[in-house]
């Protein structure tokens, strides 16, 4: 399974590096054997030497240039990050991306090899719309993106579930996902939401490959709580 912390605007780079301390050392003691992927704020990127792998939770699409506020890949080489979250809707419904961007990043990235972590999701009003019309919706989010990409991993993220405390039945869940591979087989985490005490029900859900944490990732012990729950069910 693949168990994310995407701790968004959040940490430091000396708290970061704390974090990952620790949870590299719970990791160790749990005997974790899942993929477990860290994306830090930009400023807190670093290379690191550990099972975790370090994503970037954006970047543009270009080595360099004149981008104002932006990261390129040679800020990405700089260390070693191979890994780059795409689509998060916070980036789509907050900072405004549009899908035509998206795709312009994800193809820079893909032809850079980096494994993308692509995200989708639907807003309450569309949820509200009824199945079909969501489901178009979130289509409209898989335009332009080779499917075929072998270091692709999609998560899906109900807008309305982020950060909220709320989050679909488990029925729901495994109804979408179930939707989502026929669009496209690779692997699909689950996100909105997931803390402690629901990681399990979500994790066992058919069709979910593992989970994108937010707010619940921020507090170490419990994102390692998570990392162990994930563990636990793949035997
Ligand atoms: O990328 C993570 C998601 O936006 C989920 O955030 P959340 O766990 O705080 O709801």
């Amino acid at each position: 399974m693949i168990i994310a912390a995407n701790l968004k605007t959040n940490l430091t780079r000396a708290q970061t590096l704390e974090y990952l301390k620790n949870l590299e050392s719970c990791l160790n003691e749990n005997s974790i054997t899942q993929e477990v992927m860290v994306f830090p704020s930009p400023t807190s990127l670093n290379a690191h030497d550990g099972k975790i792998i370090i994503g970037t939770q954006n970047a543009y699409g270009t080595s360099s240039g004149a981008f104002t506020g932006e990261i390129g890949s040679m800020h990405l080489d700089e260390f070693g990050i191979k890994t780059i979250l795409i689509g998060h809707s916070e980036r789509r419904h907050i900072l405004g991306e549009t899908q035509e961007e998206i795709v312009n990043k994800f193809n820079f990235y893909k032809n850079l090899g980096f494994k993308i972590v692509y995200c989708v999701g639907e807003p309450l009003e569309v949820r509200e719309a009824g199945f079909e019309y969501m489901m178009e919706y979130i289509s409209k989010q898989y335009e332009g993106i080779d499917s075929n990409y072998e270091s692709l991993i999609i998560a899906y993220e109900p807008v309305w579930a982020i950060g909220t405390g709320l989050t679909p039945t488990s029925e729901d869940i495994a109804l979408l996902h179930k939707e989502l591979k026929k669009k496209l087989p690779a692997p699909l985490l689950y996100g909105g939401s997931v803390k402690v005490n629901n990681a399990k029900e979500v994790l066992s859900i058919d069709a979910v490959d593992g989970i994108l944490v937010g707010g619940a990732a921020l507090n170490v012990e419990d994102f390692c709580t998570m990392c162990e729950i994930a563990q636990g069910l793949s035997g």
